[in-house]
């Protein structure tokens, strides 16, 4: 099985916005990085992969399976993370673990306790009395704990301190060692995917503009500052967007190497961040690739 998880043509109304005819595949055996601005539709997207919303229209598969004859087999083998603390507040760890362990067939108690032990998260202490970061830690504990051939998780570092966020991207790094997991997570800190993603998907109101490799948008993708008498219709076509000012124009490519070809000397070619490609892919016609 290469996707691990598919959506055929899934289209989802909400009331001001609309997921329509996605496409969208993840790889297994990768870190997939999820990116978009607020409302591009991260989370909606991941409801629909995890079932808690259903599509309108389209297809959405996950091991090979759907929801309609499998949702049982698909969730015990998810290991989920909300935005939003979905314990019950007044509970502990201890009560939460207790609860949990039974609904899932591969609960590790040893490893949820290893966790619990370094994040520093008190056992007896009510959820409602921690900090957001520790609720994101204990709902990342509890992911990791039962043996999940799939870990999704919506902004998991989002609230975290600076250590503690490279202390979570070290452990995502550790359980994909043996090759046969699977993370799709979404962020809004571009640096964390940098250090771990193997693939980049990116959505803008509600459309996928790419999925591709990370290598690939490092190689491709540049930056290219020169004169705007450089620009004509011809040579404007390899550029995804172009901001002009007095002083020329600045655009984001997709072939580097075209460009270098085409212009040469007269402009300056940069490398661009995962930012500047979200920036200027902002608006940009869907599955421009
Ligand atoms: N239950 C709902 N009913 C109606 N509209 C909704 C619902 N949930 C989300 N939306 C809308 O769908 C759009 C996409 O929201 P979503 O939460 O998927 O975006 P996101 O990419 O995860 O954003 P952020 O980065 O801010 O978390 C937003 O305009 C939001 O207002």
């Amino acid at each position: 099985m290469e996707n691990v998880i598919e959506l055929r043509g899934v289209s989802k109304a909400l009331k001001a916005f609309t997921i329509d005819n996605m496409d969208l595949q993840i790889k297994q055996g990768f870190v997939t990085g999820f990116i978009g601005a607020n409302g591009a539709g991260k989370s909606t997207t991941m409801k629909l992969i995890m079932n808690l919303l259903q599509p309108d229209n389209g297809e959405v598969s996950v091991f090979g399976l759907d929801y309609a004859s499998h949702e049982k087999e698909i969730k015990d083998r998810i290991g989920f993370v909300y935005d939003s603390n979905i314990f019950y507040e007044s509970l502990n760890l201890k009560d939460i673990s207790r609860i949990v362990a039974p609904a899932y067939k591969r609960w590790n108690h040893q490893q949820f306790k290893a966790y619990v032990n370094q994040f520093e998260l008190p056992l007896n202490k009510p959820i409602k009395k921690f900090s957001k970061g520790m609720q994101m830690k204990a709902s990342i504990a509890i992911a990791l704990s039962h043996d999940a051939e799939l870990i999704i998780m919506d902004e998991p570092t989002a609230g975290l301190d600076p250590t503690s966020r490279r202390e979570l991207l070290d452990i995502f790094q550790e359980v994909m060692v043996d090759g046969k997991r699977t993370i799709l997570f979404s962020t809004h800190i571009t640096s964390d995917l940098d250090r771990i993603a193997d693939y980049i998907v990116l959505i803008d109101e509600g459309k996928i503009l790419f999925d591709k490799p990370i290598y690939e948008l490092q190689e491709q993708y540049a930056l290219v500052k020169g004169s705007t008498e450089l620009l004509d219709p011809d040579t404007e076509a390899y550029f995804i967007k172009i901001d002009r000012s007095p002083n020329g124009f600045q655009a984001l490519t997709k072939d580097a190497t075209k460009v270098k070809e085409v212009f040469g000397n007269h402009v300056v070619i940069e490398e661009a961040s995962l930012e500047e490609i979200m920036f200027y892919m902002k608006g940009a016609d869907s599955h421009y690739d």
